[in-house]
């Protein structure tokens, strides 16, 4: 619990920090609601016994005050409906605004080089965590905080009211409160914590092998597995109701126990108010009026039920999400190269995994403006990530990038569930369909795009369903084509094509990219053909280089795979 504390510790500081004056206030105006609803019990119950008493006789009854106490009872009645509409208007209002701003820091967070990384690895799992986990935290507010607070202070309202009665009645029913409620309150959430935890892991499981076995059916029942899926499906089910069946029981108990509590309570009371009333230590009005104050005094605790059970998935929420708090922001200079230069790397390191050794090695290199050079060597060796670390994806582990704004055609470009259109106006949100013509030409796609029956219009289904792999390797080149970046890096821009359609691709390459610089990393000779110089990397450096012309650019171009 005292480690749950602490994990919900930066959540809590953010909350406070984001909003402090309407948590604060929602939490005021729940406390009074519930204090005028217990007020409003008490007093009415006082009053009716009061009034009851005093008709008995004429002279009793002209003396009695009915203005008053029915003046409070409506000023309670109208206080406790304009706080408990005021209280959920504010509280939700900041919890629903927290959530926003918590939502927005972690989107932040994840776009962080190596958090974004993660992600790729491991998009379902994350993407559904950072949704699910900030919505798990909408209960820390509004299921136990505000009832904790809300149920202490009533607590210690109840004690007071009922010490006006008897001191001793009103230190035993604080005490009860504060040791029975609060302690079932604690151990419910302690006992909630692991069928919490698992059933939050359970649906996470089952929710991503059902996405699996959709997403992979044809390759599951190419390998024979779709039977093992669903039995890994049916398994996650079952661990799911586990959970439920566990966390429903804990919550059984818990209302057992607070009814108990509660009756428990009450009774004492009415014997002890009882035994007051006929000691004449105290009237009925009195008696009825502890009655009903200690009917209403468990009930800000039943309250904080749905909070505890669930603590777990709450905490658990909190755990993931707080290292991602601590991301400072994304958008950081570019250091700029030295004039005349696209980009200069000194005595660069960097990998994609900290715990792993890095992929580049005290690698230096640099490229000047309007140059073209092509990166080959084996596979595996680092060329992707020499192109993810000029883009910015990436940050050096040590040494100096210095680069101009870069564009990165990767090897698997993703498109998206919209229109040929909206895909290419990802890259430049203003261009019209002249200039998305143009983009398409250079890439060797116009013709394609403009034989469907909706041309540009045509709309794609998810990661570009609807085209060939070749056609959305095109597509996605011409994207890169609008951005007006003056570093074009391509990673195998025309891997997958036939010959000519890959020719016809380079060639407008080219021309498209007349007046930039541009890196392409390749293992295809005719890709590194459009290079002014090439460069050979092996164990993470240099292992070669060779300007067009040379009798070693020739035999770098021999290593290559042909056309
Ligand atoms: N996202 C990633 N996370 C962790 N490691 C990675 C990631 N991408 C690449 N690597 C590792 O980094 C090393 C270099 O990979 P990289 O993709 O840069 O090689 P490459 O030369 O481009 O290979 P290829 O020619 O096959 O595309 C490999 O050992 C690879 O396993």
């Amino acid at each position: 619990m005292k480690g749950g504390l602490k994990t919900l510790l930066p959540v809590v500081k953010l909350f406070w920090s984001e909003r402090s004056t309407s948590l604060a206030l929602g939490a005021g105006l729940s406390a009074l609601a519930t204090l005028a609803g217990g007020g409003l019990l008490g007093l009415s119950g006082w009053f009716i016994t009061a009034s009851a008493f005093a008709g008995l006789t004429v002279a009793s009854a002209m003396v009695f005050d009915v203005f008053m106490p029915s003046a409070g009872i409506r000023l309670l009645a109208i206080g406790r409906t304009a706080t408990r509409y005021g209280e959920r208007l504010v509280t939700h209002d900041a919890t629903l605004k927290v959530l926003a701003a918590l939502r927005e820091r972690l989107f932040r967070g994840w776009a962080e080089p190596a958090a974004a990384a993660m992600m790729i690895r491991r998009p379902a799992k994350l993407l559904f965590r950072l949704m699910n986990d900030v919505d798990a935290l909408d209960s820390l507010y509004l299921r136990v905080l505000v009832p904790a607070v809300v149920a202490i202070l009533a607590a210690c309202a109840v004690t007071v009211a009922l010490c006006f009665v008897d001191p001793v009645l009103g230190g035993i029913a604080g005490l009860w409160l504060a040791v029975v409620c609060l302690g079932l309150s604690l151990i419910g959430g302690r006992m909630a914590l692991k069928p919490g935890r698992r059933r939050a892991h359970a649906m996470e499981a089952l929710r991503a092998r059902s996405i699996d076995l959709v997403a992979g059916q044809t390759e599951l029942a190419m390998v024979g597995q779709l039977q093992a899926q669903r039995i890994a499906i049916a398994e996650a089910d079952r661990r799911l109701a586990k959970a439920d069946d566990a966390l429903n029981r804990i919550d059984c108990a818990v209302a057992a126990g607070f009814s108990l509590a509660s009756t428990l309570l009450l009774t004492a009371t009415l014997l002890t108010a009882a035994l007051l009333a006929k000691q004449g230590t105290i009237g009925a009005p009195a008696a009825a009026f502890a009655l009903l104050v200690a009917f209403a005094a468990t009930e800000p605790f039943a309250a904080m039920r749905r909070g505890v059970l669930e603590l777990g998935r709450t905490l658990l929420a909190a755990r993931r999400i707080a290292p991602r708090l601590k991301a400072g922001t994304i958008v950081q200079a570019i250091a700029r190269p030295g004039d005349g230069y696209a980009f200069q790397l000194t005595n660069v390191s960097a990998g994609h995994d900290e715990a792993a050794q890095p992929v580049l090695l005290d690698l230096s290199l640099s490229l000047t403006v309007g140059e073209r050079l092509a990166v080959v060597g084996p596979s595996g060796v680092g060329k992707s990530t020499l192109l993810a670390l000029l883009a910015g994806e990436i940050a050096p582990r040590g040494g100096a990038v210095n680069r101009l704004p870069a564009t990165r055609l990767t090897q698997r470009s993703e498109l998206f569930q919209d229109t040929v259109r909206g895909n290419l106006q990802l890259a430049a949100p203003s261009a019209d369909d002249c200039r998305l013509r143009e983009a398409l030409a250079a890439a060797s796609l116009l013709q394609d795009i403009e034989a469907l029956p909706h041309g540009l219009s045509t709309r794609l289904g998810e990661g570009g369903a609807g085209l060939s792999g070749g056609q959305l390797r095109r597509l996605a080149l011409a994207r890169l084509l609008l951005r007006d970046t003056p570093l074009w890096l391509f990673d195998e821009p025309t891997e997958g094509l036939d010959a000519k359609t890959a020719q016809a691709v380079l060639d407008g390459l080219a021309s498209a990219a007349v007046g930039r610089s541009l890196v392409i990393a390749t293992h295809i000779r005719r890709e590194a053909t459009l290079a002014d110089r090439i460069v050979l990397l092996e164990a993470g450096g240099i292992a070669g280089s060779a300007l067009r012309g040379t009798p070693e650019f020739e035999m770098l171009l021999d290593r290559l795979r042909p056309d």
